[in-house]
């Protein structure tokens, strides 16, 4: 058992977010098994604090950081199936509308009816913009374990069930404008519920 060195003083910014052409996010990514290791919580640690930070104007702008809402772990460069989320209350200083870091997350079931955002999506490992609706489930069923390996599940609708979904494609290699119309990236079908 090698002396694990107690690393330093660690922050997600930026530059530990790999980009697309990386190998790793076209990857399907490990599941974790419990307890988990010291680094293991660490980064999930790391990660909703990064989100954290980017949604902090002082800190965003003194890092220089993208405000995000979701982050999984391949994007920093970890092929492992966590994922953390922290979408904002639409009110100013209302309480997060959903926020947490995802262990194995799992859709177990979800709407017939699909749903896309009005805006088309983003993506911090893309840097370029893909316009189009990107077209998802409207209502999801999320199994996932907790830090301490506690299974849960639940429903998620609207803005948080797009952002989860995103982040989940992350752990099976999928980015957002894989789910674009190629050949008409704003043709939707009848009933697809445009979230704006
Ligand atoms: O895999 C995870 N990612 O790639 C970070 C993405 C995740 C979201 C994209 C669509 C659904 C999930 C992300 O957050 N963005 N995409 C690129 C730049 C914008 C940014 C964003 O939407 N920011 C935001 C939105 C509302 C409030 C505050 N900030
Ligand atoms: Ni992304």
């Amino acid at each position: 058992m090698e002396i694990q060195e107690r690393s330093g003083f660690f922050m997600i910014t930026m530059d530990t977010i790999i980009r697309e052409g990386h190998p790793t996010l076209r990857e399907i990514a490990k599941e974790v098994t419990f307890p988990l290791t010291e680094q293991e919580q660490q980064l999930g640690k790391d990660m909703f604090e990064f989100l954290v930070n980017s949604q902090d104007p002082i800190k965003a702008e003194e890092l220089h950081l993208r405000g995000g809402v979701g982050l999984a772990a391949p994007q920093v460069n970890v092929s492992k199936r966590m994922i953390a989320v922290l979408v904002p209350s639409e009110q100013e200083d209302g309480e997060p509308e959903f926020a947490g870091v995802l262990y194995n997350p799992k859709i177990v079931s979800h709407s017939v009816q699909d749903a896309c955002l009005g805006d088309g999506e983003g993506c911090l490992s893309v840097d370029r913009d893909v316009p189009g609706y990107v077209v998802r489930h409207a209502r999801v069923t999320i199994a996932y374990q907790d830090e301490t390996g506690a299974a849960h599940k639940i429903r998620l609708k609207n803005y948080p069930s797009i952002v989860v979904q995103h982040e989940i494609d992350h752990l099976n290699g999928v980015l957002f404008y894989d789910r674009i119309n190629a050949d008409n990236p704003f043709a939707i079908k009848e009933g697809v519920l445009v979230l704006e």
